[in-house]
Formats: structure tokens, C-alpha cells, sequence
């Protein structure tokens, strides 16, 4: 049994640069990073998240950010949407060792899912316009996707505006969070 919450985050940290590796998730180059590149890169975002949401983590790959989510956040409930097999089974093995019963795996690309969550997420998938495409049809009315984005974010706001305006979006907030060794940041957009 896992005495904390950060015991359960070291424990996926553990399990990322061990079969993360093997399995082809993780490149070794990034083992020494997971720590500040990879979890807290994920973390920083936390408390913009309301009590109790739904959550779809979209093109969670190894279950970034979406699992870092559910270990912190054990009011929310979380779906991961990963169309790859070897990465569905190797989350569904990592959520079973983690003893996690808010996480849900669904092995499917975003584009058919057909569900509607209060928080839509998606980390390194696609630039925003595509990702909006995909993720704002996801999001339910009144609820957001927090896209989390590298330094191209200003960039691709801009580009992606006038599809996210089109997709109901009322309001675009821009974030950069300094925690970790990269600057994480994210773009809120509100239904
Ligand atoms: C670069 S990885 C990022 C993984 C993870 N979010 C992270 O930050 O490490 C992109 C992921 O998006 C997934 N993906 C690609 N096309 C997708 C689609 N149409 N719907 C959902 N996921 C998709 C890929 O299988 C891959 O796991």
C-alpha cells in the first residue's frame, strides 16, 4: 500500500523509467528528467481544476498529464484516450499497480469519442487549431480544455482562434507556469 499521494507519484515516476523504457513509452534520454520535465510539467496545472470534474486526457501516450492528475486528485475521475494498443495496455497495468479507481483507459482516437467531460486535456498531441477540432466538441457547456502547450503557444492561439470562437469557445486565457525545468504553458478555453 502507498502511504501518500507523492509516494503514488513516485511509484508511476518508478514504473514510467522502468517499463516505461522497456515497453518504448519513454525514451532513456528523458529517465533523468521524468521527475521535472514530465511530472511536474503535469502537476503544475492542478489547481485549475474544479472539485469532482469529469476528465479526458486526450493523446495521453504514457499518461501524461492525465494520470499525474488522478494520483494528485482523487475527488476527480479521469479518462485517458490513447488510440495505441501497447500504450492502453501498459496504462492499464500501470493503473491496476497504482491501485487507482478514478482512472478509466479508453483506447480510442479522439475524434471517436462521443462523450462530453467538464475538463478536456491533451499535452504534445497536436497544434491548438487540430486540437481544438478535436477536443472542444468533447468539452461540456460551461466546461473547459486546458491545452498545455511549449513556447509556440502565442503562435498558435492566433492561427487557432477563429476555430475555437467557431466551436463555442467564450474566453481564451494564456498561462506559463515556471515550476520544473521546462515552463509549462496552458491555454484555458472556456465553453
Ligand atoms: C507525443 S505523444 C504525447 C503523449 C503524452 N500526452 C505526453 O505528453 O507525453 C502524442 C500521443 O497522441 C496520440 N494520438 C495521436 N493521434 C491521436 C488522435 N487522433 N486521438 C488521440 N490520440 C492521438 C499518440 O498515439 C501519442 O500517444
Amino acid at each position: 500500500m502507498f502511504s501518500s499521494r507523492l509516494d503514488l507519484a513516485e511509484r508511476y515516476a518508478d514504473i514510467l523509467a522502468t517499463d516505461g523504457v522497456v515497453r518504448g513509452l519513454i525514451g532513456p534520454r528523458e529517465v533523468p528528467r521524468i521527475w521535472d520535465r514530465h511530472i511536474m510539467n503535469s502537476a503544475v496545472v492542478v489547481p485549475r481544476i474544479p472539485a469532482g470534474a469529469t476528465v479526458a486526457d486526450i493523446g495521453t501516450g504514457a499518461g501524461l498529464p492525465g494520470l499525474v492528475w488522478a494520483i494528485a486528485r482523487p475527488d476527480l475521475t479521469v479518462t485517458l484516450v490513447e488510440p495505441l494498443l501497447r500504450r492502453t495496455t501498459f496504462l492499464e497495468e500501470a493503473v491496476t499497480s497504482l491501485g487507482l479507481d478514478n482512472v478509466r483507459v479508453l483506447r480510442s482516437r479522439a475524434e471517436d469519442v462521443h462523450e462530453t467531460f467538464d475538463v478536456v486535456t491533451a499535452r504534445a498531441v497536436a497544434a491548438l487549431d487540430k486540437l481544438g477540432r478535436w477536443c472542444m466538441p468533447l468539452v461540456s457547456p460551461g466546461g473547459v480544455l486546458l491545452a498545455l502547450k511549449g513556447r509556440s503557444a502565442a503562435d498558435e492561439i492566433e492561427a487557432a482562434t477563429p476555430t475555437l470562437r467557431r466551436l463555442g469557445a467564450t474566453s481564451i486565457v494564456v498561462a506559463t507556469y515556471e515550476n520544473g525545468d521546462v515552463p509549462t504553458t496552458v491555454v484555458e478555453v472556456t465553453k
